[in-house]
């Protein structure tokens, strides 16, 4: 059993109560502990997963949020620093799955977040297993 952290921007309840149904869902399906850790927007996910992973607690972490395109550019930076944020630590070795939704609308991300649609938290549960997988047979 391994102890995985679901790391999310509690932008938007509804949404990311579905995501993380989803993650949550996947991840207990396979035998493992999850907690969450919730932070006000995307652009924190990084650090919170980068100051909790220094802690050696968990093996796993899953990047919950919504970014939905508003008026500015501020959606660009948002959407692609968490990503950038998110990739940079996972290329360090941190295992991660970026369910992160960076999307146009609020029915894009339901259908995303649905996990009987999308189900892109499920998604990034998974890949975050694969990751952990991958590091116990190589790392
Ligand atoms: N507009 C959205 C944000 N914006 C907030 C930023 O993520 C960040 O918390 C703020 O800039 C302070 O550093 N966050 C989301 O998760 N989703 C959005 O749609
Ligand atoms: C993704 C965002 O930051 C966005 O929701 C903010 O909206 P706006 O660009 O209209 O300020």
């Amino acid at each position: 059993m391994a102890r995985f952290l679901i790391v999310e921007a509690r932008f938007y309840d509804h949404l990311n109560d579905m995501l993380i149904s989803g993650a949550r869902g996947a991840l207990e399906a396979a035998g493992h502990e999850v907690d969450i850790l919730t932070v006000p927007g995307a652009l924190e996910i990084p650090g919170a997963i980068a100051t909790v992973a220094e802690s050696g607690q968990y093996d796993g972490f899953v990047a919950i949020g919504v970014v939905i395109r508003g008026e500015t550019y501020h959606f660009e930076i948002v959407a692609g620093e968490s990503a950038r944020g998110v990739m940079a630590l996972t290329m360090d070795g941190v295992a991660i799955g970026n369910g992160i939704l960076t999307v146009e609308n609020e029915q894009q991300a339901i259908v995303r977040a649905d996990p009987a649609q999308g189900d892109k938290g499920g998604e990034a549960a998974k890949a975050a297993l694969a990751l952990l997988d991958l590091r116990a047979k190589y790392a």
